[in-house]
């Protein structure tokens, strides 16, 4: 609630509703999964196959301070997802965890092309992932739990197959693929080279987001709009480049910051994410406040929940920590998200006016008449929070 001196409680991140656009799927295994799969599977290259020490190894992807490091962590997941099986385990899991986190709608990102080393066609790779969702969304609604959960498909931008992936993605579009995207190292793969990907989706009236402007600068996130048509940003932290300060502090914006302002480029920003890859500094440093304060249309993400040990609400908790953030401000990026997501627009409406706008109230009034405690009843609001 505006003007309340008390944050929400870890418990109210939970519950709030929550909109999640940039995740991927071989970045959020359970541990325990992991070692799990590796034993049934023969994959014999883990670090470890104790799980607790296998999460204290994938989050030392922490201290990569580039993003060719923090990417090198990925071979391990990817060892493990060479099987039907494991792909469909490992998205309903995804789902379940998703849920339980209080996230309402999502959209996972995965190559499929990383699940073909064990003999899988990439249609059997993406109708895996998809089965696994379903699973996965059923087994939270029978705890409560409500999900609505897409696919984007992800191409390697290191292994020039972005247009049969493009395809892929259109083949699947009536099955619960919802975009397409590029992922892998940005510096030295721009955009453009895969062009003919982005000008086939478009002619195809296909979704899709790029990363870009992580890795690297302005002219990834130039050409991705400008030459790709990319209808949001993965990241877009660099996007700084371009925002000048005069003597007074008062930023102005650029050419190219300012189209991205002015069409409303979502951005997909993943704060833990930034700094473990050496993006930005620390979260204090991170442009996401500066941006929101701009009026850029700024989106929360968690990227890899298992390398960046993190969860939407953790990344909640964290902004609230660091810059002061309301439910409100919440709020904002959650509605900002949910316009932004590859689902139609009737949908899009339902849900912010449905489940995410009535979750924030309730959760607002709760603030106001105070959390009810049963031991020693009502818990009054401190004193001193009116507006
Ligand atoms: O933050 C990222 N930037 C670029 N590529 C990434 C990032 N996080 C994960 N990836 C890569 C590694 C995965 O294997 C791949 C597909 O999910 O996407
Ligand atoms: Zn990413």
């Amino acid at each position: 609630m505006r003007g309340m001196t008390t944050g929400p409680t870890d418990e109210q991140l939970v519950q709030a509703p929550k909109v999640l656009l940039h995740d991927h799927l071989d970045g959020g295994l359970r541990p325990r999964t992991v070692a799990e799969l590796a034993v049934r599977n023969g994959y014999a290259r883990l670090p470890s196959t104790d799980p607790e020490e296998l999460e204290s190894w994938f989050a030392a992807a922490a201290e990569a301070g580039s993003l060719e490091e923090y990417l090198e962590r990925f071979a391990h997941t990817v060892g493990v997802l060479q099987t039907s099986e494991a792909l469909h385990r490992v998205a309903a899991e995804c789902a379940e965890d998703l849920a339980a986190d209080g996230v309402v709608y999502a959209e996972i990102r995965y190559a499929p092309e990383l699940s073909t080393q064990g003999g899988l066609e990439l249609d059997q790779v993406v109708e895996a992932v998809l089965a696994g969702f379903a699973e996965g969304a059923n087994r939270a609604a029978r705890h409560g739990g409500r999900i609505r959960i897409g696919l984007l498909l992800c191409a390697m931008r290191q292994a020039s197959r972005s247009s049969e992936i493009a395809r892929l993605a259109v083949r699947y579009r009536d099955e619960g693929v919802v975009g397409f995207d590029i992922a892998g190292p940005e510096a030295g793969h721009p955009p453009t080279q895969s062009l003919e990907a982005f000008e086939y989706l478009r002619r195809e009236n296909f979704h899709f987001t790029i990363h870009a402007g992580e890795g690297f600068g302005l002219p990834s996130i130039w050409e991705a709009i400008q030459y790709c048509g990319a209808a949001r940003l993965g990241h877009g932290v660099r996007i700084l480049d371009d925002i000048t300060f005069d003597e007074h502090g008062t930023a102005h914006l650029g050419r190219l910051a300012s189209f991205v302002r002015d069409r409303r480029i979502p951005l997909e920003m993943c704060p833990r994410s930034n700094v473990h890859t050496g993006t930005v500094n620390s979260l204090p440093e991170h442009p996401i406040a500066l941006l929101r304060g701009l009026h850029f249309r700024v989106t929360v993400n968690t990227d890899n929940r298992l390398m960046s040990q993190t969860s939407m609400s953790g990344e909640f908790r964290e902004l609230i920590d660091t810059f002061g953030y309301t439910l409100d401000d919440l709020q904002w990026f959650t509605v900002n998200a949910m316009k932004s997501a590859f689902l139609p627009f009737n949908q899009r409406l339902a849900l912010i006016n449905e489940v995410i706008k009535p979750g924030y109230a309730a959760l607002r009034s709760e603030a106001l008449f105070g959390r009810v405690d049963d031991s020693v009843g009502p818990v009054a609001a401190p004193s001193g929070t009116d507006e």
